[in-house]
């Protein structure tokens, strides 16, 4: 009988895999429209179906494993920053003054700088379209991930694993000084008014323990966003303070949606993104609405 070795079953599989790529109507659109990833339009249809993006008073929002940039750029553009096209792939991925190759003259964003007289590598028209793609955007977006993310406006980036609770501090940090410096009233615990996370767990084939390093993460972000969303109430706004959670069916996800998010988020929606792919088991929980029961903020700590 016929057994395919393990080789010819991989080339088989990324050939597959190819193929269906070349297919994909939203990894064409990816193509075109710049984003980092194809996961940037689930994004985009969550956010354009349940609404907790576009509003002027959602000024922080953690982006929790990001790399490489497509949810953050959709929420970059979604607090304004840049008029929806991302910064040339050049200039995004590894902008450094060794590396940055100057693009074709007609391409250029800034025909010319002030102040740059001679200016070769168009380094100083760079930082400058940067800086006032800042000055446009409100608020700022603190993306995580184990990979690198490029530069994107209005995005600080935090490298290393999210479950680390040195990580976790450095996250908590990072939007303690930016809220001080950026926005009005005091610093408090409470500052983030949207925590998304795309995460997913190497998979490792066991079905079991799959869906149990899949329920860890989704109970880590669950902590993160108790101790950082802002409630609905302080907001002023009935679905103010947002969690967005990617998950994969199962009894335990089930359970996890019923007695740690119904009770303490005004609505909890699953909703499984057209641009997601229908093999895949994984969907979006969206809670909107973040209503701590008293004393159920846990006292400051990490994880
Ligand atoms: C599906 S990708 C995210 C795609 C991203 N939302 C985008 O639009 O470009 C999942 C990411 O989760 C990251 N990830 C998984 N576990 C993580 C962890 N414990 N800490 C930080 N990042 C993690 C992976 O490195 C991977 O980049």
């Amino acid at each position: 009988m016929f057994r395919p070795t393990l080789t010819a079953l991989s080339k088989k599989s990324s050939q597959a895999w190819v193929a269906r790529q070349g297919r994909d109507h939203f990894v064409k659109l990816r193509v075109a429209s710049q984003f980092k990833s194809r996961s940037a339009f689930k994004l985009i249809e969550l956010d354009d179906q349940l609404d907790f993006l576009k509003h002027p008073d959602v000024n922080v929002v953690v982006d929790l494993g990001a790399s490489p940039g497509g949810w953050s750029q959709v929420v970059s553009q979604r607090l304004g920053y840049g008029d929806g096209t991302q910064l040339e792939p050049e200039e995004d991925e590894h902008v450094t003054r060794e590396t940055f190759k100057p693009r074709p003259k007609k391409k250029r964003i800034m025909p010319s700088l002030p102040g740059s007289a001679y200016d070769p590598l168009n380094i100083d028209t760079i930082e400058h379209e940067i800086a006032q793609r800042e000055r446009a955007g409100h608020g700022f977006i603190v993306a995580v991930d184990l990979l690198p993310i490029g530069t994107i406006p209005g995005v600080r980036s935090v490298r290393g694993d999210f479950l680390q609770p040195e990580v976790n501090r450095e996250i908590q940090e990072l939007i303690w000084r930016r809220t001080k410096r950026d926005l009005p009233g005091p610093v408090s615990e409470a500052r983030v008014d949207v925590v998304l996370s795309d995460m997913a767990p190497n998979i490792s084939g066991h079905a079991i323990r799959d869906m149990e390093l899949s329920y860890d993460l989704c109970m880590a972000v669950l902590n993160f966003a108790k101790r950082n969303l802002r409630a609905a109430h302080e907001i002023g706004r009935p679905m103010g303070g947002a969690l967005v959670l990617k998950n994969f069916a199962s009894n335990a996800m089930a359970e996890f949606r019923r007695e740690h998010l119904e009770p303490y988020f005004h609505t909890v929606h699953s909703v499984k993104p057209q641009s997601s792919r229908s093999e895949s088991s994984e969907s979006y929980l969206v809670c909107r609405g973040w209503q701590p029961a008293d004393g159920f903020r846990p006292s400051f700590g990490f994880l």
